[in-house]
């Protein structure tokens, strides 16, 4: 054997589905005993009626079976059991085009080619490698436009198809899966696309297998197989050439008027008795697919063999320190105890090793992840709606609290202000976590599927870029409002800051847990908005005398801590307040019963804080609980998205 056919052989690359049945929970068998062969350098078109199973194949193919259903018969390529490693060099383009709708396409490609293209590319030749599947998908002009979504416009349909597909090219994926992606195209625009992957696949020979609705004509003739599904049973298989001989051939008759196209699908929803026809000459050539798809796997695993035993001659001539070239695989006997079975493991693994990604390191994930979540998490978290609605709270709170007069009169004011300082600025932080990382979510559990990167690196870059941005919002309120009420020194100023940003990222750390507490949003608001009514109610600010029973209760509003820390720090440096005639306090009352004109009749802030008559943790406390909110709330997070969500 030549090494020139050997190569050849090696660059063929055969995806072959076998005898593939797929039933999924509750008995419902979807798809039956279905075959496929694809070629690279070559168009496959899964076709049929809605809910015939293509989407269920594609699914399969990639790796994705629904839950609880069970699969038999096998994925091949290249006759080797498709493994998971090897799926991941697989590109899926699915029927949704998921993406973060705030980001420009540019944006979204250098994401998708710092995590999907090897670390070993340098910046430069990653941005070349955009710039081809840019050009080739005729996506230049659109390049700083913002992807969009349902509330606001970014790249049309088409565009956003073409988009999704680009993701996918940038790694040259040897095997490319398209569901129904001329969905939504008019027929010019869906030809093009066709046009574009048809001239794709030929230059990089690869495999392309995409399921499509009603091609028109001219796409149609783009693909070079056929493979039709009724009700998960091979209807047609085959060239598409030959699609109306083989009808023809089983006696049902092609109308010269229709576009075989058409033609494909009507024969499928014809009456019952014509459907059973053909679905049973379908059974019959899913036999004769599978003993011929049999036959060439014992043809081919004999040539393997023939090749192995090619290559162990080869290494034994060189008296087992010789260098194989055999087209791209390379094997290198260092040993002197060269065997046979150790060079068939050897080719073995480097033929799956053709399939692999090349390995991102966690770390370009983790700064690809930094940086896109940035930018995603700059609009919501800083957007125009919230810098708003942060000037007016920080506006409203100076104004109804401004320089508030140091009376007896007055203390109620006075502390209700801290509370709702405390109250706004944690609060915040909570439901919009709750809101905006069940969102991401989706869009991570979709790109998580194709295993681009992993779930800790996520997160961790999440955690780490949104929290120089979380302390944006307490501070524009805190800052001007502490002056305006008057509250006290600047120590007590920095150290309220501090706790209150610290409260407020915890407070988001909790808002992450609620949203990951089941897979229902409206559930999770429901919870979450439980919690943060008994965290108002048992604060310690609304009622001071829990009964007994549920005095334990307390101790799970996380607001109080941080409220409680505000309380003390600034009751402990602000001015006393003066008396009210008559007084309460009986500070007021000893001085002036006591004939002692001289004293001032004031209340110091210590005096009133003793009087709170709910329990207040000391300062240190405070802050302990505070921190460990902070740190303990992200790592629940993660472990519930780990383990239990398994996103
Ligand atoms: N997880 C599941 N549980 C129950 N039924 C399912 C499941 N997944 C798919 N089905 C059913 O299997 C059938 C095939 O679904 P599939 O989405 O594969 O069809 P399709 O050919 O892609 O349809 P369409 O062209 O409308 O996208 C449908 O009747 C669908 O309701």
């Amino acid at each position: 054997m030549t090494q020139e056919t050997l190569q050849q052989q090696q660059q063929q690359q055969v995806l072959t589905v076998r005898g593939v049945n797929l039933t999924v929970e509750g008995g419902r068998q979807i798809l039956h005993n279905v075959h496929l062969t694809a070629k690279s350098g070559s168009m496959l078109a899964v076709m049929g009626p809605s809910g015939s199973g293509k989407t269920s194949l594609m699914n399969l193919i990639c790796g994705r079976r629904p839950p609880s259903s069970t699969m038999d018969g096998e994925i091949l390529l290249n006759n080797r059991k498709v493994t998971s490693r090897m799926r991941k060099s697989f590109g899926y383009v699915t029927q949704e085009d998921v993406f973060f709708s705030q980001l420009t396409l540019k944006q979204t490609l250098w994401f998708f080619s710092q995590v999907k293209l090897p670390s070993s590319m340098t910046a430069k030749d990653k941005e070349k490698r955009v710039n081809e599947v840019v050009e080739l998908l005729q996506l230049t002009k659109c390049l700083d436009t913002k992807i969009g979504g349902m509330s606001d416009q970014g790249l049309s349909g088409g565009e956003k198809k073409r988009a999704n597909i680009a993701c996918e090219l940038l790694r040259n994926p040897k095997v490319l899966l398209l569901d129904e992606p001329t969905s939504g195209l008019d027929s010019s625009l869906a030809l093009k696309l066709m046009e574009i992957l048809g001239r794709w696949v030929v230059e990089q020979s690869s495999i392309v297998v995409t399921s499509i609705h009603q091609p028109s004509s001219q796409t149609f003739h783009e693909f070079h197989e056929l493979l039709l599904l009724a009700d998960g049973q091979i209807a047609y298989s085959g060239r598409r050439e030959l699609m109306v001989e083989y009808f023809e051939g089983i006696g049902v008759p092609f109308h010269k008027h229709w576009n075989a196209a058409d033609f494909m699908l009507e024969v499928v929803k014809e009456s019952s008795q014509h459907k059973a026809h053909i679905l049973e000459n379908g059974r019959q050539f899913a036999e004769r697919a599978k003993q011929e798809q049999q036959q060439l796997a014992s043809a081919s695993a004999s040539q393997v063999h023939l090749n192995l035993s090619y290559q162990a001659d080869a290494g034994s001539r060189q008296n087992g320190l010789a260098g194989l070239d055999e087209g791209s695989v390379r094997i290198r006997f260092t040993s002197p105890d060269f065997s046979p079975q150790a060079a068939a493991a050897k080719l073995q693994d480097d033929s799956e090793g053709v399939h692999l990604v090349h390995e991102v390191s966690w770390w370009t994930q983790f700064l690809a992840l930094s940086y896109r979540g940035f930018l995603v998490s700059r609009e919501a978290i800083l957007s125009v709606q919230v810098l708003v609605q942060t000037a007016f709270v920080a506006f409203i709170v100076s104004v109804l609290w401004f320089q508030v007069a140091k009376t007896e009169n007055n203390i109620a004011d006075f502390i209700s202000a801290i509370f709702f300082l405390t109250s706004y600025v944690t609060f915040a932080p909570f439901f919009e976590a709750i809101m905006t990382f069940y969102a991401d979510l989706a869009i991570v559990r979709h790109e998580r599927k194709s295993g681009m990167y992993r779930i800790g690196a996520y997160y961790l870059a999440k955690m780490v870029v949104e929290i120089p941005l979380l302390l944006v919002v307490p501070i524009f309120i805190i800052a001007p409002a502490y002056w305006c009420v008057g509250f006290a020194d600047f120590s007590a100023f920095a150290a309220f800051l501090v706790v209150i940003t610290l409260n407020s990222l915890a407070s988001q750390g909790i808002g992450i847990v609620f949203s990951l507490l089941s897979t229902n949003p409206r559930t999770n608001m429901t919870f979450a908005f439980i919690y943060m009514i008994f965290c108002f109610l048992t604060g310690g600010f609304f009622t001071k005398s829990i009964p007994f029973w549920f005095d334990w209760a307390k101790y799970l509003s996380y607001i109080r801590y941080c409220y409680h820390f505000g309380l003390i720090i600034i009751l402990e440096r602000t001015d006393d307040f003066r008396c009210g005639e008559p007084s309460l306090y009986a500070v007021c009352n000893r001085n002036s019963t006591a004939g002692n004109s001289t004293a001032p009749l004031t209340i110091p802030g210590s005096v009133i804080l003793e009087l709170q008559p709910d329990t207040i943790l000391p300062v240190w406390a405070n802050i302990i609980v505070t921190v460990c909110m902070f740190f303990a709330f992200r790592l629940l997070g993660y472990v519930i998205l780990r383990f239990c969500r398994k996103v």
